[in-house]
């Protein structure tokens, strides 16, 4: 056991790791301090004897199969502390302590569980030589983006994913240089390392990843796990348990405030502007937080505490957390002056879903847009609506956090971070001294001391500090002196995250530029997203091009434009934020059945900004840029008086009768363009319509507001006009890794000759897919179809692809390449494959239900609560609704419906109808008779429009001339 009172023989201590934060002592000399002279070489210390602590022969085994949530029939519209029951098709899914979810199958050395090795089971180079390889040698700063931007970062990762490293008995690992334990898998340091040698380190400690089963319970392959919920719900602020978040709230407070530090123990701190509390403010449980007892400063005061237990991990996240400690308190009170009958949950209930929103939207406004650029934001349908709901939730997108990303993609942060946090005054001035990170690891004495400004000069000196940019590189800091104690060297970042993303198994950057699109390198050269200079760096470094770990190439590829992330990464960060959007059913743009806040209070949440947060909750504070993640010499961000900026409008909190239930405006956006004739015939708008629903549903909405007719080369196209986010199709499909595998891609024809079609139809290829699951098309640039502008004739996983030069203004088509996503890629036949289409006259009823009572809220006829049930499908393409007495059909009962779709079934609100009542409803559904029995994503949009979007429909029918029937 180690202690803080444990002392070195000659004066040197020094740490080693027992997990990511914690540490025990392991002895060496102090680096020379300036003018004591050189400093001996020490010999490398020779690995202690392995017998002489304790090694388990065995890997650790996997952790218990955590037990499966029991979820409400009713749908609940605050976020749960563990996240359980968000997603309605699956209630662990997104759940705290559920295993990471893999894009691509584990890449485990031995296939199980042992890390990830090269080509002919060689091995890897060692993640520390990779490490100062790739170094660039001159550190940059970003000329436009500033540091607040990199902590943000920091603190919605916080937010999403927290990977839990083996932990025997409390006791961590001790993972010392030249140990065989198995829960260990160390970084060899080269005996040349310019650093390290100095202190005679033969390796960098990394304590692995606990071992988890994964989500149905099987142990055969190695997953770890996630200790708190991906979605962006504010668990930095609350937690992740309601065990955890009861000890965070203070008792004392009626309005269900949470707690602020107690202990100033220099007498700073004014009451007004408070720190977090501190971990002795909370039961003994909770008090594990990381924070080594080398490196946490100052010695004699506890930690603090927050929502995430790596709140100390450095002073700009510390104070992040207390921003929105602070923001949390200031809604509570407000909220119960508005409302003196809200009681605490309500109060507290309702701060989290503003807290959340608030979150999400600096995340998707702010800070994705600077890492991923338009093109990407669009692609992935990451963009925020501007007004009225959106309407893209679908319970078959899976916010798990995926390994990849965790390792890898968000881990870019690091290159980004810069050490040195300077802290502004009120007048953006000098307040107090420049802290570096190096030093500053866990100290909590700069929020505590306020005579530098604590908190408030810290997060104002983030919008002033630049970013570095991104690149091969991360600070020393991070590279050498991660979580080093006073004079002593500490870890390196970047080699953790190579070691780590190997020991999770996660296949090499090849594998992942083939999962999104990119062409499979053969040679060091194809990796032309990647600057040559690196390239050959990397050559120097691997033997196989399919060696290479995604971290390190993720990082050394050229950024997409206007984005800071190369190919790869954005795409696989637009995998996950699209995951954390669409697969969260408190998003907060969410309509529909879905909504959790009422349009005036969406439209409240839309104006207030990160920069009046700040305003709000900073001492003094008079100005911010509006921007906070920009510079203020960017265009249109110089800094603006606090009292310019748009408050948070509470009124539309104020409980009442007038609460409007149904959104005030619509947003709506086109489907692609589609050809509405056939064999030369001319189809009507209508017939256009019901084709594509039973043909190609994804690419258009049920329930269309409006459409447009054009003329090319003599023939009739339409397009439709749908409620924002109701649009499923896309070009990155959404497919469950687990369930499939994608093909290769496949270029039957190309176009030429008079006709200049493409015609890529499943019937006339040779298909090695069986039971294709999605299709993905691209032009042999690599563009996304959609992404083209050109109009296809077909497009769908059972007919295939056909693109006609005539349907094209210029006469012609591109080029394309087409995949499948296969349940198993077989051998190849010249036959279709078995999954031809269903005959379309090939459809089924299912039987009238009724599963709940208009009592209470109302009459909820969820679809997904009759999913499991026999006869129901995968995805039904129509919904029929009549009251079960006398069989009225809905839409003549003059009921107003916040759902009515063949996605999602039915509500109706009893506080919304005039009468005060719902009539009591049964549903039934139509279904592909190939397609009964499967499990139905969950998406809604208003297929019952509300009035005032029928008056929107109206409008732009009388825009367009025409209506469609
Ligand atoms: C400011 C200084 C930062 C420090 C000292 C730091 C330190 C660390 C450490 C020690 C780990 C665990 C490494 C391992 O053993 O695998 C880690 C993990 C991680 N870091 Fe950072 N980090 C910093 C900033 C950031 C930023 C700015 C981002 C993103 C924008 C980021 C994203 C991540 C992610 C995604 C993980 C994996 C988390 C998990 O799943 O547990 N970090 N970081």
């Amino acid at each position: 056991e180690i202690n803080a009172q444990q002392r070195c023989p000659e004066g040197g201590s020094s740490v080693t790791l027992f997990d990511r934060f914690q540490f025990g002592l392991q002895c060496r000399n102090p680096l020379p301090q300036p003018g004591t002279g050189p400093r001996p070489i020490l010999p490398p210390t020779t690995p202690p004897p392995v017998e002489s602590f304790f090694v388990p022969l065995e890997p650790d085994p996997p952790a218990p199969c955590p037990p499966k949530p029991n979820c409400p029939k009713t749908i609940e519209r605050f976020y749960r502390p563990d996240g359980s029951c968000n997603n309605l098709l699956d209630g662990r899914k997104g759940k705290a302590g559920q295993p990471h979810k893999r894009l691509l199958p584990a890449d485990y050395s031995d296939g199980k569980a042992l890390p990830r090795r090269g080509q002919g089971n060689r091995d890897l180079p060692s993640a520390r030589i990779i490490s100062t390889t790739m170094k660039e040698v001159v550190r940059r700063e970003s000329p436009d983006k500033t540091n607040f931007g990199v902590i943000w970062g920091q603190f919605i990762t916080h937010d999403i994913t927290d990977t839990p490293v083996i932990d025997r008995e409390g006791r961590g690992i001790d993972c010392r240089c030249g140990t065989r334990d198995p829960g260990c898998h160390n970084v060899d340091v080269p005996f040349n390392d310019r650093f390290f040698v100095e202190e005679g380190r033969t390796c960098l400690p990394l304590v692995r990843s606990q071992p988890v089963p994964d989500i149905e319970c099987n142990t055969d392959v190695r997953q770890t796990k996630n200790d708190i919920t991906p979605y962006l719900d504010a668990g930095t602020v609350y937690g992740h348990s309601q065990f955890q978040l009861d000890e965070l709230l203070d008792k004392t407070s009626p309005i269900g405030e949470l707690k602020t530090g107690q202990l100033h123990p220099h007498g700073f701190s004014p009451p007004h502007a408070p720190s977090l509390p501190l971990v002795t403010q909370v039961h003994s449980s909770l008090r594990d937080v990381a924070c080594p007892f080398g490196v946490h400063k100052p010695q004699n005061v506890p930690c603090f505490v927050g929502g995430d237990v790596r709140a100390n991990e450095n002073p700009a996240l510390a104070s992040m957390h207390t921003l929105l400690v602070r923001l949390h308190n200031k809604l509570v009170k407000d909220l119960s002056n508005l409302n003196r009958n809200w009681d605490k949950t309500r109060l507290i209930n309702t701060a989290r879903l503003i807290v959340s929103a608030v979150v999400q939207r600096v995340t998707y406004k702010q800070f994705l847009p600077e890492l991923l650029g338009p093109t990407y934001m669009k692609r992935f349908d990451l963009e925020l609506n501007e007004e009225g709901y959106w309407y893209g939730y679908d319970s078959s997108y899976d916010a798990t956090t995926s390994n990849a990303f965790i390792t890898a993609v968000l881990r870019v942060g690091h290159t980004l971070v810069n050490p040195e946090l300077s802290r502004s005054s009120p007048n953006f001035g000098t307040q107090g001294t420049t802290l570096n990170l190096k030093t500053s690891f866990f100290d909590s004495n700069p929020l505590l001391t306020t005579d530098q400004g604590g908190a408030n000069s810290i997060l104002r000196g983030l919008t002033k500090d630049a970013a570095e940019i991104m690149d091969s590189t991360i600070a020393d800091d991070l590279q050498n002196f991660l979580f080093a104690p006073q004079d002593f060297l500490g870890s390196d970042l970047l080699s953790l995250n190579l070691q780590r993303g190997r020991e999770h198994g996660v296949p090499s950057y090849n594998a992942f530029r083939v999962f999104c699109g990119l062409k499979r390198a053969r040679r060091f050269s194809d990796f032309t997203e990647i600057p040559r200079n690196r390239q050959r760096k990397l050559e120097g470094l691997y033997r196989n091009v399919d060696d290479v770990d995604l971290y390190i190439a993720g990082i050394s590829e050229t950024s997409v434009p206007g984005g800071l992330l190369g190919p790869t990464f954005a795409c696989l960060a637009g995998y996950q934020f699209r995951d954390l959007k669409k697969g969260d059913r408190l998003w907060h743009e969410n309509g529909g059945a879905f909504t959790v806040f009422t349009p005036a209070q969406l439209e409240a949440i839309r104006q207030y900004t990160l920069s009046k947060v700040l305003c709000d909750n900073l001492n003094d504070m008079r100005s911010v840029q509006p921007n906070p993640f920009l510079q203020t010499t960017v265009r249109g961000n110089s800094r603006v008086p606090c009292y310019q900026i748009p408050q948070l409008n509470l009124e539309a909190w104020r409980s009442g009768e007038s609460e409007p239930p149904f959104p005030e405006s619509v947003k709506h956006e086109f489907t692609s363009w589609f050809p509405a004739t056939h064999d030369d015939k001319t189809l009507t708008c209508t017939q256009v319509h019901n084709e594509l629903l039973a043909n190609r549903p994804d690419d258009v909405c049920s329930q269309v507001l409006g459409f447009e007719e054009r003329t090319v080369n003599g023939k009739k196209q339409v397009r439709f006009s749908c409620a924002a986010g109701s649009i499923r199709a896309t070009d990155y499909p959404n497919v469950d890794a687990s369930k499939g595998v994608w093909g290769d891609w496949e270029d039957i024809s190309t176009p030429s000759g008079r006709k200049q079609d493409d015609d890529e139809s499943l019937d006339s290829q040779t298909s090695t897919c069986e039971g294709p699951i999605a299709i993905q098309v691209h032009t042999l640039g690599g563009t996304p179809a959609r992404e083209t502008g050109e109009v296809f004739r077909k497009f769908s996983v059972t007919a295939g692809f056909l693109c006609m030069g005539n349907d094209q203004r210029n006469g012609r088509c591109q080029d394309y390449q087409v995949r499948y996503f296969c349940k198993k890629i077989g051998r190849s036949t010249r036959n279709p494959p078995p999954n031809t289409p269903a005959p379309s006259s090939a459809f089924v009823w299912t039987n009238w239900l009724s599963v709940d009572r208009p009592s209470g809220d109302g009459d909820q006829e969820y679809l997904f609560n009759v999913v499991s049930r026999n006869g129901f499908c995968r995805h039904p393409v129509q919904i029929e609704a009549r009251t079960v007495r006398s069989h009225i059909p809905a839409s003549f009962t003059g009921d107003i419906f916040t759902a009515f779709s063949h996605t999602i079934g039915l509500e109706c609100r009893n506080i919304i109808q005039p009468s005060r009542r719902c009539n009591d409803y049964e549903v039934r559904y139509r279904c592909r008779s190939t397609d009964i029995n499967g499990l139905v994503p969950l998406r809604d949009f208003p297929s019952f429009l509300p009035p005032d979007v029928q008056r929107r429909k109206q409008e732009l029918c009388s825009g367009f001339g025409v209506c469609c029937a």
